[in-house]
């Protein structure tokens, strides 16, 4: 099915060239098999580019979440470890979780956040990935998702949906026809080619894009890398600075509580705004919050409790919701984001950047009140 989505001799080409590396992480996971026989026996890369691909019941030992903090090796391999190696990173890296259907981006020192890598597969697909040549149908995502592909969407005109957390929303939308890319910040990403989250077509996907932006280009002096991808597309588009703190193993009781106090308080702006303000006086007003709600524009139900959301008036926004995957206790999941237009401010650490929006949003929740916790069990 791949080979009549994808370019298969153009990715070839630039996976043969002895410009480009790569790096793919199977943690494991059932990813390893397809790894092999896609990326080396039908794309030619090197043998050597398959990092823990041999797929193992209990995955080595290891936890197959493809993310900064699980996926260790592939990370440092990749230069963003404590320690940077000696060793030269490959140009492009890429993970999966334990059943292949999500997937981690990477570039040499480079994390590609998941809001902004299907933003960035969205504004190439036309041109990069023949699939999609004749046009999108729309693009969606979930709620907490960053707000870089809604900017795609509005630029190339394409319908956009903003669907709760959980991936049969999107679902229905590509067996309606109305969507045709659709992503998490959850490290989901898919199209309407199988309607579910595919780990290997995101990969196939950005290499398309790689091998496209480096068409003419393999013989030359440097390869358009995936910062550079990264960075245009911000330049284009603006930034969405963006972060996610989870409170794992929460008292369940309190992490109602603390939801119920912001179900409150999202009703009287006056309240909010003379909390954000208290916290910092540089951060926006919040001109608008709710308790997101969703009416499936194909089957008509209505999803109801699927977030708080603060939306402040230069586009930033900050999100709150209990996680429904979570193991023990409750996880409180905090969504930060900012929005950068100017692109001489695209650069910054997205921790710097969004330190003030963090102060804002822990005092605005009453977090360490309710919960106790003065820090996230983890910061993606
Ligand atoms: O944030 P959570 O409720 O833990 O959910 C995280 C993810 O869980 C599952 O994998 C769903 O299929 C996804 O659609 C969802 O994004």
């Amino acid at each position: 099915m791949f080979r009549s989505i994808f370019d298969f001799e153009l990715i070839r080409k630039l996976l043969s060239s002895s410009k480009f590396t790569f790096c793919y992480d199977a943690l494991h996971g059932v990813a390893g098999a397809y790894a092999h026989r896609i990326f080396v026996e039908e794309l030619g890369a090197q043998e050597s580019s398959l990092l823990n691909c041999v797929p193992k019941e209990d995955f080595g030992g290891g936890h197959p979440d493809p993310n900064l903090t699980y996926a260790k090796e592939l990370v440092a391999r990749m230069g963003l470890g404590k320690s940077d190696s000696a060793v030269d990173p490959p140009e492009f890296g890429a993970a999966a979780d334990g059943d292949a259907d999500r997937n981690m981006i990477l570039g040499k020192r480079f994390f590609v956040t998941p809001s902004d890598s299907v933003a960035i597969i969205a504004a190439n697909a036309v041109n990069a990935i023949p699939y999609f040549s004749s046009g999108l149908k729309g693009v969606a995502r979930s709620m907490p998702t960053s707000a870089a592909i809604d900017v795609v969407a509005k630029n190339l005109n394409l319908k956009f949906f903003e669907v709760p957390t959980g991936w049969k929303f999107f679902g229905n939308l590509m067996d309606a026809g109305l969507c045709s890319i659709c992503g998490e910040e959850s490290f989901g990403t898919g199209s309407d080619h199988i309607r579910e989250k595919d780990g290997i077509w995101a990969v196939l996907a950005w290499l398309s894009i790689l091998a496209f932006k480096n068409k003419e280009n393999l013989n030359g002096d440097k390869l358009v890398t995936v910062e550079d991808i990264v960075r245009q597309h911000w330049a284009i588009y603006g930034r969405h600075y963006y972060t996610r703190y989870d409170y794992e193993n929460v008292d369940a009781g309190a992490a109602k509580d603390l939801m119920a106090y912001l179900v409150k308080l999202q009703s009287s702006l006056d309240e909010i705004n003379s909390s954000v303000k208290g916290a910092r006086s540089d951060v926006s007003n919040v001109i608008n919050a709710d308790e997101f709600e969703y009416k499936d524009p194909v089957d008509g139900s209505v999803s109801k409790h699927q977030g708080i959301r603060f939306l402040f008036e230069d586009g930033s926004r900050l999100v709150f919701r209990l996680s429904g995957t979570g193991s023990e206790g409750a996880t409180i999941r905090l969504y930060i984001e900012q929005y950068e237009k100017d692109s001489s401010k695209t650069g910054r650490d997205s921790q710097e950047a969004l330190a003030p929006l963090v102060e804002v949003a822990l005092k605005l929740s009453k977090m360490l009140e309710f919960t106790g916790r003065s820090a996230p069990t983890v910061i993606t």
